[in-house]
């Protein structure tokens, strides 16, 4: 022992004196160079090489240096001693990371791999338009040469699939939008990107949709296909995208269906105002920054812009500011003065440049299915034209369950079998949206379940009635369904009953 002792001090001061040494020789403006090359020369033997995935790359932040981050904060959190702890903005979980200058062993089909976060200051800052960090961080991989095949081809791959799984696990989604125009001149933010986004919570699922549940089944599986369907869209040479139609009269739950997609499969939405967006390239702009994994809505297509044509829509031009500095004359071919054309939003949806990304639902909402151009509805552009109706007594059954917790089959006494079957007469002869509905059950849900059934039942068949009348002609007709209506918007409490001389009065809370 005591041998080993002494020949190890020996051999320290052996190395002592060689530094010693080369101090003397070697001029300080040449030791940097040097240590270079001994680096160099002790890699080249080495079996191992090193990989340096910086924070920053230039100005712009490195993707997979988060997704590392992220990618290690879920080994993280069981093997290293020590780990620092953030909560992303947006964010409902918090995220272990690897503490500065700290290692981890991480392991990929066998092939070990060391994993160390570098921290070091960052030099005297040269000018810049966006001030960078203080700190320069980065991460090193170090594995041996003979790996280096699998983790170029798949282990980075892997760890970007990992990482943006857990991103949609641990944050809440985002509701995209481009209120500031996007795409061109002035509607990007300082890092040039032309969304503004907002944590997404809305509360909408399928199971508080309101709708036929064999039309439902109909839609999930179809969502199911669709974000299991990698493989299929690559055998068959199809873009991994899907488009929906929703179309039918305000209030029949289109935009909740979005939302319960969106929370069903776990994606953000981008909600695309088209009357913000001015050139068919500032619409291709906007899709390039898009991210995969997402539902890209346009709602009320009809009303957003006049789509009539496929060579150019009806908007006077809108001179794009980039291109034309304030007094100078415009380019009446440029293509930035164009307005959005209906062939610039069919090429956004199904041209070449929605294959950008992948995994991606487009939906289109509208209340006039009729004024849409052919060219939007025809076979194969929108995968699936989905009609929300009236409201049915399956949907009415799902509404009485979330609002008033009546269960399918529920034994509500005999006045209650009475109401039931009443209502399930009535519902269709009234034409009323899943929204009248819910306002209704809404206002009565603090009362008994069939004394609420009860309002219910009287507001339909007033609402029946007046469309019967209405139909037949004449004015008395549209009058009782105006009175209707009214007393759907603006309930006054006149008895503590709800009905008073034959129409209902809406109870307020
Ligand atoms: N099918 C439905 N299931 C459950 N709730 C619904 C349904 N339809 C409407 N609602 C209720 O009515 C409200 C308005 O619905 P929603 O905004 O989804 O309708 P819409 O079809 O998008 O209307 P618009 O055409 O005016 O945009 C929702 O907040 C929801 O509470
Ligand atoms: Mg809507």
């Amino acid at each position: 022992m005591k041998e080993m002792w002494t020949s190890l001090a020996s051999l320290l001061g052996v190395f002592a004196f060689c530094q010693s040494l080369l101090h003397t020789i070697i001029p300080p403006g040449l030791r940097h160079s040097v240590a270079r090359l001994l680096g160099r020369l002790f890699h080249s033997f080495s079996t191992h090489c090193y990989f340096d995935i910086v924070e920053m790359d230039g100005v712009s932040s490195n993707e997979l240096y988060s997704a590392v981050q992220l990618y290690l904060s879920s080994s993280a959190s069981v093997s290293a001693s020590r780990l620092s702890l953030t909560r992303p903005l947006n964010s409902s979980a918090f995220t272990f990371g690897l503490s500065n200058n700290d290692r981890l062993l991480d392991s990929f089909r066998g092939v070990p791999a060391v994993w160390e976060h570098v921290v070091t200051q960052r030099q005297s800052q040269t000018f810049s338009w966006r001030p960078l960090p203080e700190e320069k961080r980065g991460f090193t991989l170090t594995i041996k040469k003979k790996d280096k095949p699998l983790v170029l081809e798949s282990y980075l791959d892997h760890i970007m699939e990992r990482a943006a799984e857990l991103r949609r696990k641990n944050q809440d989604r985002l509701l995209y939008t481009n209120s500031r125009g996007g795409g061109g001149g002035g509607g990007m933010d300082s890092r040039g990107y032309p969304w503004e986004s907002v944590p997404f919570k809305h509360p909408s699922t399928f199971s508080t949709l309101a709708m036929d549940p064999d039309k439902k089944e109909e839609i999930k599986q179809d969502l199911r296909d669709f974000a299991a369907g990698k493989s299929f869209y690559e055998k068959t040479g199809r873009a991994w995208k899907r488009g929906y139609l929703l179309y039918g009269p305000p209030g029949t739950g289109k935009s909740s269906m979005i939302a319960a997609m969106a929370n069903f499969l776990g994606y953000d939405i981008y909600d695309l105002e088209l009357t913000e967006v001015h050139t068919n390239t500032d619409l291709r702009k906007l899709l390039m920054k898009t991210a995969s994994k997402s539902i890209i809505v346009i709602e009320d297509i009809d009303c957003s812009v006049s789509l009539t044509n496929r060579k150019g829509g009806n908007r006077p031009p809108v001179p794009s500011p980039k291109n034309n500095p304030p007094g100078a004359p415009e380019d009446p071919n440029s293509v930035a003065t164009k307005s959005i054309t209906l062939s610039g939003l069919l090429n956004f949806t199904d041209g070449l440049w929605s294959c950008c990304g992948s995994e991606r639902i487009f939906v289109f909402t509208t209340n006039h299915i009729e004024k849409l151009d052919p060219a939007l509805l025809r076979s194969g552009r929108m995968d699936m034209h989905i009609f929300m109706s009236y409201c049915s007594f399956p949907a009415l059954k799902i509404l009485m369950k979330n609002y008033l917790g009546v269960e399918d089959g529920e034994k509500l006494g005999d006045a209650g079998d009475g109401l039931m079957r009443e209502l399930e007469e009535v519902i269709g002869a009234a034409e009323v949206t899943p929204a009248d509905v819910s306002e209704v059950l809404i206002k009565n849900r603090r009362h008994e379940k069939v004394r609420a059934l009860r309002v219910l039942l009287e507001v339909l068949k007033g609402r029946a009635m007046g469309r019967k009348k209405k139909n037949g002609g004449g004015e008395e007709g549209l009058e009782e369904e105006e009175e209707q209506k009214r007393t759907l918007e603006s309930p006054k409490e006149e008895s503590g009953e709800g009905i008073c001389n034959g129409k209902v009065q809406l109870v307020e809370d």
